[in-house]
C-alpha cells in the first residue's frame, strides 16, 4: 500500500511562493483554490493532499500529525518554539527579516521599557538574553501604530522593503532574525513514511537549488 501524505502550506503571501515550488516539485493543485471555499485539495499526485491554513497553525498541524509535512515562516517557527518538528529545508522564498525599531531619531531608552509585538516569545527570549528589561505587549497586528501613540517605546517586527516602517515614523534597530519559509516534517512521518516523505524534500530541495 502506498502511504498518503499531507501537505500544510500558509495562506497568503507564503502561499503565492510555495504553489510555483511545489509544481516545480512535480506537486501541482487540481483546484482552482481562490474559487472554493475548501481547505483541503487534492493534488496531480494521488497520494498527496494539500491543506492551506494561518501560517501560525502550520507548526501545531504538523507537530500533531494533522500534516506530514507543512511550509510556514522561520518567525512563526521561532515563536511556536519547541523542537516538535524536523525543519530540512530553507525554500528561500518570502525573505524579510524580524527587527527591532523605534522612533526614528531617538535612541531606545534607558531602563525597563515597554516593546509591543505579535512575537512575544521571541522578544522576550531576545531583550532577556541582551540583559535588558522589557514589558512584552501582545498585538495581533499594525504593531507600527504603537511607539506613535506612546504604547511602546519598541516593537518587533518583520520588515522586508522597511517601507511600512518609515511610512510610520519608525526606523530599524537590531536584527533578531534573518527569515524565509521553512519546509517542516513531523517526526513521526519521517520514520513510518520515509519514503514518500523523504521524495518530496529531494524534489524541493532540487527545485530550490534550480532556482539560485
Ligand atoms: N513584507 C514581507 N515580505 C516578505 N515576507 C514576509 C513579509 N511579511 C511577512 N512575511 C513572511 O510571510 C509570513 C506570513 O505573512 P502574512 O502577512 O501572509 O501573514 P500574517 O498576516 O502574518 O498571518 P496571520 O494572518 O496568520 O497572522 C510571515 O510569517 C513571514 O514569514
Ligand atoms: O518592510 P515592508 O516591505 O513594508 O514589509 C513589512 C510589512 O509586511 C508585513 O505586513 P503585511 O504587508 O503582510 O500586512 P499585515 O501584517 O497587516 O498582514 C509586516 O507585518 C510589515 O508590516
Amino acid at each position: 500500500m502506498t502511504d498518503s501524505i499531507t501537505i500544510a502550506l500558509s495562506k497568503g503571501r507564503i502561499l503565492e511562493e510555495t504553489l510555483p515550488l511545489l509544481a516545480d516539485a512535480g506537486i501541482e493543485l487540481v483546484d482552482d483554490i481562490k474559487k472554493t471555499r475548501k481547505l483541503v485539495f487534492p493534488t496531480t499526485d494521488p497520494n498527496v493532499r494539500v491543506l492551506i491554513i494561518r501560517a501560525t497553525d502550520v507548526p501545531t498541524y504538523v507537530e500533531y500529525g494533522g500534516a506530514d509535512l507543512g511550509v510556514t515562516g522561520k518567525d512563526v517557527l521561532m515563536e511556536h518554539g519547541g523542537g516538535g518538528l524536523y525543519e530540512p529545508l530553507d525554500l528561500n522564498i518570502s525573505r524579510c527579516r524580524l527587527m527591532t525599531a523605534g522612533p526614528q531619531g531617538e535612541t531606545t531608552p534607558p531602563g525597563r521599557i515597554r516593546v509591543a509585538t505579535k512575537f512575544v516569545d521571541i522578544a522576550r527570549r531576545y531583550y532577556a538574553a541582551q540583559g535588558r528589561q522589557a514589558d512584552i505587549i501582545k498585538l495581533y497586528g499594525a504593531m507600527e501604530l504603537a511607539p506613535i501613540l506612546g504604547l511602546a517605546d519598541e516593537i518587533v517586527d518583520i520588515v522586508d522593503t522597511g517601507n511600512t516602517m518609515r511610512a510610520n515614523g519608525l526606523e530599524e534597530r537590531e536584527l533578531i532574525e534573518n527569515i524565509s519559509s521553512r519546509l517542516v516534517v513531523n517526526r513521526a512521518s519521517m520514520k513510518m513514511k520515509h519514503k514518500p516523505v523523504n521524495a518530496i524534500i529531494e524534489q524541493l530541495a532540487a527545485a530550490v537549488d534550480k532556482r539560485r
